[in-house]
């Protein structure tokens, strides 16, 4: 008895080689009916399912594989004398190789205007279906669901290599597949319904690279993006010039991009250990980058920098300047790369900023459990804060405060910003209390601390933080107020003419 392949492909590429390989090796090949057309018009002596199947393709395509003698033939071991005599009793031949892959779900969410019936019907039932009943049975089947594996799989078979091992790590792509390909489509059904955290909470995530290590070298890591992800990413940015980029590169490089896309005039962002070390922002990019790098321009140092327009020439060579791992920015002109492009080591990426609509999930992995929240994607307008002072702040000083709290949104809890003119002074970023957060900010602005602003990403339950701004010399501070104690604050700052007003919103960020 010649052996059996079911081939079934919804993606044809390289599907005729396959199949041409099989016949040579003596296999009957059997396929579905758009399959079936591209294979004999190759030539090729496939045949139709319903001569396995001794039943039509209803349903439009419906229903076309779900049939007992191809789950049988899939199922049945063949060392087991009981499975092979139901077999022959009931004149099933045994299917011995599946070649499936599905119908494009994803490529299909990821198209845009696609009506509810169309996403429905491009759910794929029987493939999932052979492709599970065979990868269950993978010690007599073997099953290929990725196109990449037809080569490989064909070249093992024609040399006899093919062992229960390889048909093992071809069973667990399948299973994987079909467990991406099972999440995308409950993910699609939860946001129909409006269902943000499911009983259940899955996540498919496609990978983008092996990173050389993680965190820290003795950690493996690897990168993975989410595949229905609209916004601006790291996955997709093109790298330009460097080397590859690390894991702290990515975490440190993802937080420049989130920072300088708060604002929608020229800015740069300076980024060390996920904190910014400089904020700026200003008429040009050159300028941008220069208040950013006067902001403290020790920490700069081997940090990352993210830019929100083009770097033209003048900012080139203003990086060329110092140490630094990574710029980003939405592009380069060609002048601005030859600059660049003479540093070996700095990494030059250019990423779209996108403004991100959708809904986000950030996740935080806790021993055991993922914590699982929206992101952050909180902002404030003017007309949004509350004056809690006697005194209102001034048109400069609301501008500053406005900026600072953007900027303080994006540091470490316990933060506080100090700033002035579109520009941070100072920063405290992941202190234990706020009074110290409070005092680093003050101690590295020095003397620009007089005239400035202060944000503070929460509350103060205490007055010490606006004391210790006092005699910094701060003159208006934002925060989000709520404190059981928010009155001795309030006494503080009209005790010496600081203007105090609230977001009535927190930016904890651990
Ligand atoms: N319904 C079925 O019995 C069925 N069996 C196989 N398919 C899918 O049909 C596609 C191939 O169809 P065709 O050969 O007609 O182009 C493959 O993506 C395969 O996964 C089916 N389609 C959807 O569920």
């Amino acid at each position: 008895m010649k052996k059996r392949a079911l081939i079934s492909v919804s993606d044809k590429q390289n599907v005729v080689e396959l199949a041409k390989g099989l016949v040579e090796l003596d296999y009957e090949v059997v396929s579905t009916g758009g399959t079936l057309r591209v294979l004999q018009e190759a030539g090729i002596p496939a045949v139709a399912i319903d001569t396995v199947t001794g039943f039509p393709e209803i349903l439009d395509g419906r229903v076309k594989t779900l049939h007992p003698n191809v789950h049988a033939g899939l199922l049945a071991k063949r060392d087991n004398v009981a499975h092979r005599h139901q077999l022959e009793e009931n004149n099933i031949y045994p299917i011995d190789i599946v070649v499936v892959n599905l119908y494009p779900f994803k490529e299909t969410l990821q198209k845009q205007g696609v009506s509810q019936d169309e996403m429905i019907e491009n759910i794929d039932i029987g493939g999932p279906t052979m492709l599970r009943a065979a990868a269950k049975n993978y010690q007599d089947v073997t099953v290929i669901v990725e196109p990449s594996d037809y080569q490989n799989v064909l070249q093992q078979l024609q040399s006899g290599e093919l062992n229960e091992n390889n048909r093992m790590n071809l069973a667990a792509k399948v299973f994987r597949h079909t467990a991406n390909y099972d999440a995308l489509i409950a993910n699609y059904f939860s946001e129909q319904t409006g269902e943000s955290f499911p009983e259940n909470y899955t996540m498919t995530y496609e990978k983008v690279q092996t990173l050389r290590y993680g965190e820290n070298p003795h950690q493996e890591a690897a990168f993975y993006k989410n595949p229905l992800h609209k916004g601006t990413s790291l996955a997709t940015a093109k790298q330009l010039h460097g080397k590859e980029l690390s894991y702290n590169n990515i975490q440190d490089a993802n937080a420049a991009i989130e920072i300088v896309s708060e604002f929608i005039e020229p800015a740069a962002v300076a980024i060390k250990h996920m904190n910014p070390c400089g904020i700026g922002v200003r008429d040009s990019i050159s300028e941008a980058f220069q208040t950013a790098f006067d902001a403290d321009p020790i920490s700069i140092f081997g940090g990352i920098v993210a830019l929100n327009r083009e770097v033209d020439v003048d900012t080139a060579r203003q990086l060329s300047e110092i140490f630094l791992e990574i710029v980003l920015a939405p592009s380069f002109s060609n002048e601005a790369l030859n600059i660049l492009t003479q540093k070996k080591n700095i990494r030059l990426l250019e990423v779209e900023l996108i403004p991100d609509e959708s809904s986000q999930h950030k996740f935080t992995t806790v021993s055991g459990g993922v914590l699982v929240q929206h992101k952050d994607d909180g902002m404030i307008q003017e007309e949004q804060v509350t004056v809690a002072t006697k005194r209102e702040p001034t048109e400069q000083e609301m501008m500053d405060l406005l900026f600072a709290w953007k900027a303080v949104k994006h540091v470490k809890s316990n933060a506080i910003v100090l700033a002035k003119d579109n520009q941070t002074v100072g920063i405290g970023a992941g202190q234990m209390n706020r009074v110290g957060a409070a005092k680093i900010a003050i101690e590295q602005a020095g003397e620009k601390s007089h005239g400035a602003v202060m944000a503070s990403d929460a509350f103060f339950p205490m007055p010490d933080t606006v004391e210790a701004a006092v005699e910094a010399g701060v003159t208006a501070i934002i925060q989000p107020g709520g404190s059981k104690r928010d009155q001795d604050s309030i006494d503080v700052c009209d005790q010496h003419g600081i203007a105090m007003v609230y977001t009535g919103m927190r930016h904890f960020k651990h």
